[in-house]
């Protein structure tokens, strides 16, 4: 079996592979101060539970977007699987042909959304991702990355709110009954909610005008759920999107 793993800049999404089946997939926060150690117990925990040995692992395939924890993830697989993982960067063969000015700048999630978008639904495609950010990436017919938007996520905007306007609460992120709120929580849940949700839908409306095409629009992470449900561009949510592209990319460089 192989582990595979996303860092975001919220969470650390681990996953075990038997052949093409993900038979579990667990969610870590991502903590820019814990140690090697700290990590190693909460993998151990998890592996434990699911009765899984660190033996049984052949092989762990790695996509981050936050350096400064490379060090010790990579120093954290060595250590308590006792391998060195595959990391989604320079000199990895993915198989997608990306068209952006720097290839090299492209987040390696995206790139990994698109290996598994391209596989599963084909192209041409917008995958949208709900993370710390959110993510549009556009794949033409021809299958070639070209790039996308990335615009502040549903959570940090909202924290934002909280954070700078005195009288704006925390508020639980759900859809409201209404698009006009008749209260603070309902009014920021409508903007919120509705708001990302027609953000969504101006995007990938704007993609299909400048390039004249119908991509199929399949959206991941944390929040995809939520916004998918108010978008009317979004066809289908995936969540487990990018573990399936680590899988993949993982097979294309055995
Ligand atoms: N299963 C979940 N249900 C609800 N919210 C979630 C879930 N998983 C993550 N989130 C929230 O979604 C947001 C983005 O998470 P995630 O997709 O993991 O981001 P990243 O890839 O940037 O780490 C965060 O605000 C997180 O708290
Ligand atoms: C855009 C992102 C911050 C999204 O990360 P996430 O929200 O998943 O933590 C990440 O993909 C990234 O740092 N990308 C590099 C810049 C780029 O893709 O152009
Ligand atoms: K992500």
């Amino acid at each position: 079996m192989i582990l595979v793993v996303d860092v975001g800049n919220t969470n650390i999404v681990l996953g075990l592979y038997e052949d093409k089946n993900l038979t579990y997939n667990w969610r870590l926060s991502t903590n820019r101060s814990s140690t090697v150690d700290e990590y190693g117990i909460l993998i151990h925990s998890l592996f434990q539970i699911a009765g899984v040995r660190a033996e049984q692992i052949e092989g762990v395939i790695l996509s981050s977007v936050v350096p400064p924890i490379m060090n010790v993830l990579e120093e954290l697989f060595v250590k308590y699987v006792g391998r060195e993982p595959l990391i989604v960067g320079p000199g990895i063969k993915t198989g997608l042909n990306i068209r952006y000015e720097n290839p090299r700048e492209v987040g390696a999630d995206r790139i990994v959304n698109a290996v598994a978008g391209i596989e599963h639904y084909g192209t041409p495609l917008v995958i949208v991702d709900f993370g710390t950010a959110t993510t549009f990436d556009y794949i033409d017919a021809s299958g070639a990355y070209l790039g996308g938007a990335i615009v502040p996520g549903v959570g940090i905007s909202t924290e934002a709110l909280y954070q700078r306007a005195s009288k704006l609460p925390r508020i639980e992120l759900a859809k409201p009954r209404s698009i006009i709120g008749r209260n603070t929580v309902a009014a920021m849940q409508s903007g919120i909610i509705f708001g990302y949700a027609g953000q969504v839908d101006g995007i990938v409306r704007r993609i299909c005008k400048e390039f004249n095409v119908k991509p199929r629009v399949v959206a991941t992470g944390g929040l995809a759920e939520l916004i998918a449900g108010e978008s009317e561009t979004i066809e289908t949510v995936d969540p487990l999107l990018t573990l399936e592209g680590l899988r993949i990319v993982y097979e294309r460089n055995r």
